[in-house]
């Protein structure tokens, strides 16, 4: 299993970090432009696997796409982050020039590749890849839900003074600060419905703290967050590579589902093999339904800022 990622800074070695760790890759390839960065980001890494007991080999590359050639799954990490004070949104203009040169090189040297969109705004970058290649759609899969829905999870656990592994939540939408849709009404403590646990406000600020989740690290850190999101990117390649057939929220090209067409968002997926291997649909409630498409109308909104 070959897994490439371009774009070897913050986020791009965090995940190639788990990823190794996890030990189930036998080759991670880390590009970047920035000339000797990569390699160094490599060397630093495979200098920690007698440490870490992985065998994973991990190797670096300026520029050359040759290197990356025949890979199983791709990541792309190269762009640039917010600063405090920014949207995600604010990227597009450097983003979608960087996404679109790195997809296409990519799929030049790996036809048969699974993209992995991490880069902001992720929604938009992805629905761009669509556009601009003709990947299948089940092999274009936008990073955002995995790690919202970990926040989430976070604050869950936090509100309710439990263990994080007591907690279950799921993020869809939009991966922005205002268009996320914490699926509230589902949470759960081991089972029970957590408004079983929590006041209605108490889990409204739940619900608010996670929308901005990125925007509060951004502000403590004074650049986005790494961690979480090195570890949710990690998550979906593992259960691709793996076979794993695990339900994530993944910004995926939607016709039809949840009543939406011709847009990237997130929804939760089931993801295997084959990348994207079905759409699940999970029943919404009028004000579910609403957030839905407003979230929608957000993306829909970044996305004509694109020129394709
Ligand atoms: N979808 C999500 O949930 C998340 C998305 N992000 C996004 O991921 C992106 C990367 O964030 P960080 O790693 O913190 O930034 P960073 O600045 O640490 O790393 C970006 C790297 O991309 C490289 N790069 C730029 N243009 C390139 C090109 N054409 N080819 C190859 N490499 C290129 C840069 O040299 C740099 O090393 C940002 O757009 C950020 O907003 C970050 C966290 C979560
Ligand atoms: O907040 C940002 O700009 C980076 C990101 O998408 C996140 O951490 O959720």
């Amino acid at each position: 299993m070959k897994v490439t990622i371009v774009g070897a800074g913050a986020v791009g070695a965090s995940c190639a970090e788990y990823i190794a760790i996890k030990d189930f890759a036998s080759e991670v390839v880390l590009l970047d432009i920035k000339e000797g960065y990569a390699e160094g980001k490599a060397m630093d890494l495979m200098q920690t696997a007698s440490l870490n007991g992985f065998d994973t080999k991990i190797s670096g590359t300026t520029g050359d796409y040759s290197r990356t050639a025949n890979s199983d799954i791709a990541v792309i990490t190269s762009g640039i982050p917010r600063k405090p004070g920014m949207t995600r949104e604010e990227l597009i203009g450097i983003n979608a020039g960087i996404v679109k040169d790195v997809a296409a090189n990519l799929i030049k040297h790996s036809p048969n590749v699974i993209l992995i969109v991490v880069s902001n705004p992720m929604d938009t970058m992805t629905y761009l890849v669509h556009k601009i290649t003709d990947l299948p759609k089940e092999r274009i899969i936008g990073m955002g839900g995995a790690l919202d829905s970990a926040r989430f999870k976070y604050r869950l656990a936090e509100a309710l003074g439990a263990p994080i592994s007591d907690v279950d939540g799921m993020v869809i939408g939009g991966h922005s600060d205002t268009g996320m849709v914490p699926l509230a009404r589902h949470a759960t403590r081991n089972s029970v419905k957590v408004s079983e646990f929590l006041s209605a406000d108490r889990l409204s600020q739940v619900v608010e703290d996670t929308k901005v989740g990125g925007a509060t690290l951004t502000k403590l850190l004074g650049t986005s967050a790494w961690y979480a999101p090195g570890a949710a990117v990690s998550a979906l390649v593992q259960a691709i590579a793996c076979d794993q057939k695990k339900l994530f929220p993944c910004s995926v090209l939607l016709n039809g589902e949840y009543d939406l067409k011709d847009i990237c968002i997130g929804v939760p997926v089931i993801l295997g093999r084959n990348g994207i291997e079905k759409i699940v649909k999970v029943d919404l409630d009028q004000a579910e339904k609403d957030k839905m498409q407003e979230s929608a109308e957000g993306v829909r909104k970044t996305n004509s800022l694109l020129q394709v």
